[in-house]
């Protein structure tokens, strides 16, 4: 796999902020969050700009959430063009291993100097061209993929910081006490936590319920200095929404046109409740001086 690392600066020169997304533990939503983030923050202004990187190799959902799976990736003479979601005007663009596998479901069995290869591949090659966030989403753990990551981009970029999003369970949470533990060795710094899955929204009245604990992972934030970003609770029609826009074939396409604006991927996004309680968590991490961000 050739790839052109001496390109890394150069690509990250024109992005203005790169947000590393990590979990500890593997569904607790961290490529849910990533999607959110990433459509929250297209839409909080009408010229920026904003990308997403899969480099969760093994398991790639960010393709299935946007609506994306089995759009080609371009090869031009200056490295890949990312896919763009559909009417996003260009605003909004993908790149995930997802496109580069030949069916859906195909599984990526790598060992680290091959996925090590991938990820400096992505970070060399890909046209991200000028972005004001990239938002990178990474398999659960502390593995290859995130030191492969640190490795390469530490140096090129100063607005290099992190996510953790965890489950309010007892078993999420110690895991990502080892994500801030390997943030801390790697001096990364964390923006905040989010607590997914916190609570339940009644589809019927919209009302929360704390079906299982919560607040564990506004605790956890509390005891490591760490700001909390907010809480987002279980939300079917999140998951209805996310699940929809994987759809293939003549089933996508009548979902499509039930929304003939354009990215209707976002306006339906925007008629949930996470989408509200999204803009609250984007909104804090608006106001985050970077100053404030680093820990340890
Ligand atoms: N707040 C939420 N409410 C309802 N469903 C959710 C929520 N967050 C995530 N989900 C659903 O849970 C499943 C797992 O989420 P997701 O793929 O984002 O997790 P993940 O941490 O990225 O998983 P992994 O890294 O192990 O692939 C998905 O089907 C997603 O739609
Ligand atoms: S939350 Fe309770 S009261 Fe509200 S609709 Fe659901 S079941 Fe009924």
């Amino acid at each position: 796999m050739a790839s052109n690392e001496g390109r890394i600066p150069q690509r990250f020169q024109s992005i203005k902020q790169v947000i590393i997304v990590l979990s500890g533990k593997g569904g607790v939503g961290k490529s849910s969050v990533s999607t959110q983030l990433a459509l929250n923050i297209y839409s909080s202004s009408p010229n920026v700009r904003v990308g997403i990187l899969d480099v969760d190799l093994t398991g790639p959902s960010i393709p299935r959430m946007l609506g994306l799976d089995g759009h080609p990736v371009y090869q031009s003479s200056d490295g890949w063009v990312p896919v763009f979601a559909d009417g996003s005007e260009g605003r909004m663009s993908c790149m995930s291993v997802g496109f580069l596998l030949k069916k859906r479901g195909d599984s990526v069995v790598w060992r680290g100097p091959k996925k090590n290869g991938m990820i400096r591949q992505f970070l060399s090659d890909v046209r991200w061209g000028e972005l004001d966030c990239l938002i990178i989403d990474t398999p659960p753990g502390t593995s290859d993929e995130h030191l492969s990551l640190m490795e390469h981009l530490a140096p090129v970029h100063s607005k290099l910081s992190a996510v953790i999003v965890t489950t309010p369970q007892a078993v999420a949470l110690s895991d990502a006490m080892k994500c801030l533990s390997f943030a801390r060795t790697v001096n990364l710094p964390i923006l905040g936590l989010i607590e997914n899955m916190s609570g339940y929204v009644c589809p019927c009245c919209g009302e929360i319920s704390n079906v299982f604990s919560t607040g564990g992972g506004e605790a956890m934030a509390h005891r490591e200095g760490l700001n909390f970003l907010g809480s987002l609770p279980v939300d079917t029609e999140l998951v209805t929404l996310l699940d929809a826009s994987s759809l293939n074939g003549d089933a996508a396409l009548e979902f499509r046109n039930e929304e003939s604006i354009s990215f209707p991927l976002m306006q339906r996004y925007k008629a949930t409740s996470s989408s509200k309680l999204f803009e609250a968590i984007l909104e804090k991490l608006l106001n985050l001086e970077r100053c404030n961000q680093a820990i340890g």
